[in-house]
């Protein structure tokens, strides 16, 4: 049974796929009234009223999956939930119409002072001359942060006559062309605006992104709207430029602190606001619910998520395929954690032959979280995995081959220590499953499944024969037995699995065998 806590007003009915799954418990409670039970929790719901906090993650051990049903995630600490192992997924198109409809609405409201008319007109004034507006015709807007929301803004403005300018650094001249909009810097932009709205995330490089100093460069009388997040026009800045006039009305559908209370700029009448209600329509909050709703399900099923923060992107189809890989590179990178009684310095992976014409980055990490779960407490899985190597100093290598040693595929790992290495071979044959092919450069070949004993050992008469006498007179079932050797005389190993893991005693008491190098044990 998994349980959901959404805590935050999400759209009911766009819960419905969660609604309707079995071994699902959807709670609908906020943080503080959940306090108790927090613990308990496997996914978390959210807009942009929950702040999820690292501390909040920490109360929560059970968390695998932070949905935020709507685009911005900068109420989430995605460090702090990556670093726990948690994916963190959004809704990134369900709300990209309504916000860009709101701000189309805000932009002809400001031009037009139609909230200052309205309460006029509601107090019983008639004031026509005082609230002579603009046309948005003919007019050029600045569009900051050309996304999804800034997109539908440029098609709109273009339908209106006006002429579209764009800064978005990460903006393709592709795209620019096809929205037939014109592609500047910054710099370049500001001066020329008569009306200029941001779009971008709320990040440490657009926070406070459109200044005093480079607000004073754009024509006095200009508009600015935010209906992205607050904070990416420094607001004490707008203040000091609106009460100078430079800056003619601002349009805020957002503040750094919601609600606002307090904010001086609620005192200006040049300032128009509406409560965050970019996203507030029937449409995009049942499409943003669906979107999460739909998300959490196919992660909790154990599928990949189309749209997480802190994962690899992977459809379902190319999921299916990665699928016997992703626990092959699992279990030798557990082979390598478990052989390895030491420090590890170095992972790298090479896939060789014809299955890997796909973003092996997914593997990797599983493999990464392969070697540290036997190691560390708490959550290790590919969320965290480059993160946990990287604190631990550990050098990541990954190559992709076309030599496949006569497999059709190959995937060789190589574990170095302070002291040792173990290199590991592995294949996956379709409808047959997935052998460890090689270990040390010994050919030999088992299902990696189950409780191991690696000898490595002088190859001579006696030696198995010891090893096997000594687990029947303790009446240990020997399950599979491998065995692989490079030359006659040389050094041999053995592979052998039993059905429970192999006792302490029976360990050392096989350790003390003449004519064993050493011995690994490990559980898959
Ligand atoms: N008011 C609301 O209710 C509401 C609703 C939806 C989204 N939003 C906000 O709007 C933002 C944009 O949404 P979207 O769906 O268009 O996201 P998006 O990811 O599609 O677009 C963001 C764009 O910003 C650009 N960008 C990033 N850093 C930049 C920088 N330093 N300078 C200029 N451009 C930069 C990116 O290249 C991208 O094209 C969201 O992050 C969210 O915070 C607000
Ligand atoms: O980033 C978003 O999607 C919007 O800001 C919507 O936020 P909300 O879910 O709190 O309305």
């Amino acid at each position: 049974m998994y349980r959901i806590l959404v805590a935050d007003a999400i759209k009911p009915e766009g819960l419905e796929p969660l609604l309707q799954a079995s071994e699902i418990e959807l709670i609908q409670k906020k943080i503080e009234e959940a306090e108790e039970s927090l613990h308990e929790f496997d996914a978390l719901l959210v807009r942009s009223a929950t702040k999820v906090t690292e501390e909040l993650i920490e109360k929560m051990p059970n968390l695998k999956i932070i949905a935020r049903a709507g685009v911005g995630v900068d109420n989430i600490d995605v460090p702090a939930a990556t670093k726990h192992g948690i994916v963190v997924v959004n809704a990134p198109d369900g709300n990209t119409i309504s916000t860009a409809e709101h701000t189309f609405a805000m932009m002809a409201a400001l031009a037009r002072h139609i909230p200052q008319g309205h309460s006029s007109v509601k107090n019983g004034e008639w004031k026509r001359s005082a609230f002579t507006g603009t046309e948005l015709y003919g007019k050029k807007l600045g569009i900051v942060g050309m996304g999804r929301i800034g997109g539908e803004i440029a098609k709109r403005a273009k339908v209106f006559g006006m002429d579209v300018l764009v800064f978005d650094p990460f903006l393709t001249s592709d795209r620019a062309k096809k929205l037939n909009v014109t592609s500047l810097s910054l710099e370049e932009l500001l001066p020329l605006a008569d009306i200029i709205t941001v779009h971008t995330p709320l990040t440490s490089e657009t926070k406070g992104l459109l200044n005093k100093d480079n607000l004073r460069t754009c024509k006095k009388g200009v508009y600015l709207l935010n209906c992205a997040r607050g904070g990416i026009i420094d607001e004490d800045d707008l203040y000091e430029l609106l009460l100078e006039n430079h800056v003619a009305g601002a349009a805020l559908d957002v503040f750094v602190e919601e609600p606002p209370a307090g904010n001086k700029l609620l005192e200006l009448d040049s300032v128009i606001t509406t409560p965050h209600l970019g996203a507030s329509t029937k449409e995009a909050q049942f499409n943003v619910a669906t979107q999460v709703a739909q998300e959490v399900l196919v992660f909790l099923e154990g599928n990949p998520v189309a749209n997480s923060i802190n994962l690899p992107a992977i459809s379902k189809e190319q999921f299916e395929k990665v699928q016997p890989y992703y626990q092959l590179v699992k279990q030798m990178g557990s082979i390598g954690s478990q052989c390895m009684k030491e420090g590890i310095n170095e992972i790298s992976v090479t896939y060789g032959g014809e299955a890997f014409h796909f973003d092996t980055s997914i593997l990797t990490k599983s493999l990464i979280s392969g070697v540290f779960k036997t190691r560390l407490d708490g959550p290790v899985n590919e969320v965290n995995a480059l993160l946990i190597a990287k604190e631990r100093g550990v050098t990541i290598g990954e190559k992709i081959s076309t030599d496949a040693y006569g497999y059709a595929n190959c995937i060789s790992v190589t574990v170095k220590g302070d002291n040792r290495q173990l290199d590991i071979r592995g294949t996956h044959v379709e409808n047959y499953g997935s052998r460890i092919v090689s270990l040390n450069g010994f050919n030999i070949e088992f299902l990696p499944e189950g409780n191991f004993l690696y000898i490595q050992h002088t190859d001579q008469p006696g030696v198995i024969g010891n090893v096997g006498r000594i687990l029947g007179d303790d009446e240990v079932n020997i399950a599979t037995m491998q065995v692989g050797r490079k030359q006659a005389g040389g050094e041999a190993i053995m592979v052998l699995s039993f059905d429970k893991p192999l006792s302490d005693e029976m360990f050392e008491k096989l350790n003390e065998l003449p004519d064993i190098s050493f011995m690994y044990r490990m559980s898959l």
